[in-house]
């Protein structure tokens, strides 16, 4: 009997951050960190895939309902169905006839289609008994470029350019791997920068993170000049001129005043702007990494699908690719922008602050690494210390670097008392509140 789905479940499950101000940002001073949460069903009682999309509270029940509109589309395939023509399975979402006008491949239908996508390859992962980030390594170049659909990106990156760039580093995964087995994946914290932090509680965590090893920091910025000033010299006072201070301004800016406001901070040395302005703005990218020079530029984690990741590209719009696992039609989109990535000499460092984004992107990194990019140089994940107690298996951080995972499946899969407790509004969490 072939391993079919028979049903998917999408649950809207909601954590109160905005509480505590974790997460806070310029643009988004009150997130509820929150997963439009899949299962895929199937035939096996004892098999069955999570996913996610991450959200920030309201508007989640519209990603909910974005599942269950693609749901039908995936309901009653074979994964052996889906895993042997992945390209074609991922356009069979991406491009059903109707459900494309309320995209296409962007917002909702697209952030409802990564929790999907995301929890067939957990599937597939868990029924081949590997961590996803193994999963993809034992798969061949061919088999790698055969899950992703080039449509759009083919001025970029043609499926032979992308195989080249996978047999480039073939011969020598194994020592990648049994090194990322040992060492971890460096990444860095931006939990003692949120922007709703006070100073004080800012000092207290960036010494509990200097403690534990922390190397690099991130610290949000856009709210006015005279508080973003003080905020990165205590930064700086803390961590000292060595260490490395990325800054994020969630896209509060014009393209003018990110330029304006990055030179007022450029005396503390900051390694990075992260969303200086619209994620859609690849020309206004473009301006403001020119003029900032040699402060650098990072965007992603609302950069929609792979077409804008390509106009970022070629038009050396940034210097940091922020894929995110959720914002982009899940695994095989994801594949497509590291794959340009490799292509454009443009280093991958993951978007990770929210829900269950940690758990996600340790695989694509490690992926990356091994089979890839083959090198570590600017390339770090991003850590924020939320909410990882409700996965079944959370990630693991031992001196600034995350240990790779080594579960079967894409780790997104949350505790059963976590989607009783917390699914909005009936959970007792929030009958409570
Ligand atoms: C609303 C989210 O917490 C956002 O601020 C995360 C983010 O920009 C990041 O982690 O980077
Ligand atoms: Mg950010």
């Amino acid at each position: 009997m072939p391993l079919t789905i028979t049903d998917v479940v999408a649950r809207d499950i909601r954590f109160p951050t905005s509480r505590s101000l974790a997460g806070s940002d310029a643009m988004h001073p009150d997130p509820d960190y929150s997963a439009a949460y899949v299962t895929l069903v199937t035939n096996d009682p004892a098999l069955q895939g999570d996913g996610l999309t991450f959200t920030i509270g309201r508007g989640n029940e519209i990603c909910v309902a974005a599942i269950k509109a693609l749901a039908p589309l995936v309901i009653g395939r074979t994964l052996e169905g889906i895993t042997s023509h992945m390209a074609a399975f991922w356009r069979s979402l991406t491009a059903e006839s109707q459900l494309r006008w309320v995209g296409p491949e962007k917002g909702v239908i697209h952030l409802a289609t990564a929790a999907l996508v995301n929890a067939v390859w957990d599937l597939w992962a868990k029924s081949e008994q590997k961590p996803l980030w193994k999963l993809l390594v034992d798969l061949s170049p061919e088999q790698l470029v055969s899950c992703i659909d080039f449509r759009y990106i083919t001025d970029a990156l043609t499926p032979e350019e992308a195989l080249t760039l996978l047999r480039r580093n073939e011969p020598t995964r194994a020592q990648r791997e049994a090194e990322i087995r040992r060492r971890g994946y460096p990444a860095y914290t931006t939990s003692a920068g949120w922007l709703g932090y006070s100073d004080e509680q800012m000092r207290q965590l960036l010494r509990e993170a200097l403690a534990k090893g922390w190397t690099h920091f991130k610290l949000k910025v856009g709210a006015n000049l005279e508080d973003d000033l003080r905020r990165i010299r205590i930064m700086r006072e803390e961590i000292g001129p060595e260490r490395r201070l990325m800054v994020d301004a969630n896209q509060v800016w014009d393209v003018d005043q990110a330029i304006a406001h990055m030179k007022a901070l450029a005396p503390y040395n900051p390694w990075w702007i992260e969303e200086p302005t619209s994620p859609d703005d690849v020309l206004g990218h473009a301006t403001i990494a020119k003029a900032i020079a040699p402060i650098k530029v990072a965007t992603g984690e609302h950069v929609q699908n792979r077409v804008i990741f390509k106009q970022l590209f070629q038009a050396q719009a940034f210097h940091f690719c922020q894929i995110d696992a959720c914002r982009v039609g899940g695994v095989n989109e994801v594949l497509a922008i590291i794959l340009m990535a490799a292509k454009f000499g443009i280093p991958i460092c993951p978007h990770a602050g929210g829900v269950g984004l940690c758990e996600y992107v340790q695989h694509l990194s490690i992926f990356d690494y091994i089979c890839v990019s083959a090198s570590l140089e600017d390339r770090m994940l991003e850590f924020a210390n939320h909410l990882h107690e409700h996965f079944v298996h959370p990630v693991v951080i031992e001196n600034g670097h995350y240990k790779a995972p080594l579960a079967p499946g894409y780790s997104a899969t949350m505790l059963p008392e976590t989607l009783d407790a917390y699914a909005y509004p009936d959970g007792a969490v929030w009958q409570k509140a």
